[in-house]
């Protein structure tokens, strides 16, 4: 069974065709790339997978559940977790509490076992905090725990948006520009990171990036938009070589640059 099975999806703001007749299928464990040039639809298609949109038509089907239209936080739930193309992390909360904070939409107790400090509540709480721990750890940003965000160098809060969507415990990843504003440095790490969590976490994950170098390097499979129209689907290889791709980013430095 494909993971993410996505129908004719289509969506119009106003008069606006962002997207249309968008389909993908994605297997448990892909790592999947979607590029196109500026203003293509790529970030309309996250916002429609993960609820911040109901489409205007087409099916978003995941583990075979049609989740179009539902709300951002039963996406979550479901298993489907992202970062923003502009970092949005709780920058009055310290870097542990950001991961902390991630993980309670699914832990299931009420007002009242908060009340009460119930058994319940403490064994929650304490697994809360060990899986906050846990990704401090693995992510690199244990020296940074009580920090704010807002203080972190700029790659290292894309690593903390990373850990916090992995803090929800999702099945699919949605990564939004995850190098968008890193140094060659930070970029390389983050082709790295990527990879690792991929395998450690038993994840998979779509990006979409404009550094072609990462999407080239760590995409399996590329999908490209342009004015909202899917015009070509494969391997990073036949992408960079596609006609109609070279055409739609004619202008653009990024292609030659991968
Ligand atoms: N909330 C909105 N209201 C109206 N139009 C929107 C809205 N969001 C996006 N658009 C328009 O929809 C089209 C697709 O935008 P989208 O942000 O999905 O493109 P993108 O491929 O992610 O672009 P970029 O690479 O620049 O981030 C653009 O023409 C954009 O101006």
């Amino acid at each position: 069974m494909a993971l993410l099975v996505i129908r004719k999806l289509t969506h119009y703001f106003g008069g606006l065709r962002a997207v249309a007749n968008f389909n993908l299928s994605v297997q448990g464990g892909e790592l999947l790339g979607l590029i196109g040039p500026n203003g293509a639809g790529k970030t309309t298609v996250f916002n429609l997978v993960c609820g911040f949109y109901k489409p205007t038509e087409g099916q978003i089907l995941f583990q075979d559940k049609d989740i179009a239209g539902l709300r951002p936080h039963a996406v979550t739930a479901m298993g489907i977790a992202r970062t923003f193309q502009n970092i949005r992390l709780w920058n009055t909360l310290s870097v542990f509490d950001n991961l902390c904070i991630a993980q309670h939409f699914r832990l299931g107790y009420g007002l009242l076992d908060t009340i009460l400090r119930t058994g319940r509540y403490m064994r929650r709480e304490r697994a809360v905090r060990r899986t906050a721990e846990e990704l401090l750890e693995i992510m690199g940003l244990r020296h940074y725990a009580q920090e704010q965000p807002s203080n972190l160098p700029y790659g290292l809060q894309r690593r903390l948006e990373i850990a916090r969507a992995l803090a929800t415990q999702p099945k699919l990843l949605l990564l939004d520009e995850p190098a968008a504003g890193m140094n060659p440095g930070e970029i390389q790490q983050l082709v790295e990171t990527i990879r690792w969590i991929r395998q450690s976490f038993q994840l998979t994950i779509w990006l979409i990036e404009h550094h072609m170098r990462v999407v080239m390097s760590v995409c399996e499979r590329v999908q490209v938009l342009d004015f909202g129209e899917t015009i070509a689907d494969g391997s990073p290889e036949d992408i960079r070589r596609n006609p109609r791709v070279i055409q739609a980013y004619l202008g653009s430095e990024e292609l030659s640059h991968a």
